[in-house]
């Protein structure tokens, strides 16, 4: 028989999957941040951070809120190091950065050296309904979990970097440690979920570095992730939060080890003509 702990996170997946807005499930919703402070602790901003001379010249900035806008949650009860950026792309950016992972990232395959569950030549509407990953930088062995790395031709795309440099630059003025802050993007997966698309529980293990903290960037529909403690066994509880079109999420710290998953998609408030694909998670990882 399973145990104990095994059940719990068993059972709160298949709760989860089975959300409907009428169930009575507590989920964590930070566009109301102010009904859960129990679990998640706003930060506050730092007042010399509106102009930041090392991006000014980055066009990709340019879709970003700028910082004094951005709002930054903790979570307060689980996992240190665990944290929400919402929403950080202006509102007229989302769909394009949603296009941009979606439709025009798989036909720069041969120059990024990408990697995907489909042949990324050819694609039509059909076979591009079939994509459920992509993956770019270092690849990842889905069977052995271990990363190639006598891989010669290692890229990064523009925005990824781009979006690193942003965060990390943020998060440096927010974390004491800054090692814990910056990543510098590695390798990375690019998430295509339809409606009934879900992940189970798992961790992120398999780079060599586990001080650098890894960002995960949400777009198009809203997902329900829980995340719990690093081991099943362990005592810490798993906290169901909401994430919405581009909330980013950092897990750094203790929290950089934790069990996750992704058990539903909610359906589409917003986009319009995206197949049958609603969201698109992008999981950057530093590898050393
Ligand atoms: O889709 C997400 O929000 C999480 C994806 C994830 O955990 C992963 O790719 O390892
Ligand atoms: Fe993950």
């Amino acid at each position: 028989m399973a145990d104990s702990g095994e059940e719990i996170y068993k059972t709160t997946f298949k709760l989860y999957r089975n959300w409907s807005p009428k169930s009575d499930l507590p989920l964590i919703d930070l566009r109301y941040a102010e009904n859960y402070e129990n679990f998640f602790q706003q930060l506050e901003q730092s007042s010399d951070i509106s102009s930041p001379s090392v991006v000014a010249n980055c066009e990709t900035f340019t879709h970003f809120k700028p910082f004094d806008q951005w709002k930054i949650y903790k979570l307060i009860k689980g996992l240190d190091g665990f944290f929400i950026i919402t929403g950080i792309l202006k509102e007229n950016f989302r769909q394009d950065w949603f296009d941009y992972f979606h439709d025009q990232l798989p036909s720069y395959h041969e120059e990024l050296n990408l990697k995907s569950n489909i042949s990324l030549n050819d694609l039509n509407e059909k076979s591009k309904s079939k994509l459920r990953w992509i993956t770019f930088g270092y690849h990842h062995d889905w069977n052995s979990k271990v990363y190639d790395l006598n891989q010669k031709t290692v890229r990064i795309p523009d925005r990824i970097n781009d979006l690193c440099r942003i965060v990390s630059m943020f998060m440096n003025f927010h974390i004491s440690s800054s090692s814990s802050s910056t990543l510098k993007p590695e390798a990375g997966i690019v998430n295509y979920y339809t409606q009934n698309s879900s992940l189970c529980f798992h961790t992120d293990h398999s780079e060599l570095n586990h001080h650098a903290p890894l960002f995960s960037l949400s777009l198009g529909s809203s997902a329900i992730f829980l995340i719990g403690g690093q081991t099943k066994q362990s005592s810490q509880p798993i906290v169901p939060v909401l994430l919405n079109d581009s909330d980013l999420v950092i897990m750094s710290n203790e929290s950089r080890l934790a069990l996750h998953s992704v058990p539903k998609i909610l359906p589409s408030e917003t986009l319009v003509k995206n197949g049958n694909i609603l969201r698109v998670n992008v999981n950057i990882r530093q590898v050393f």
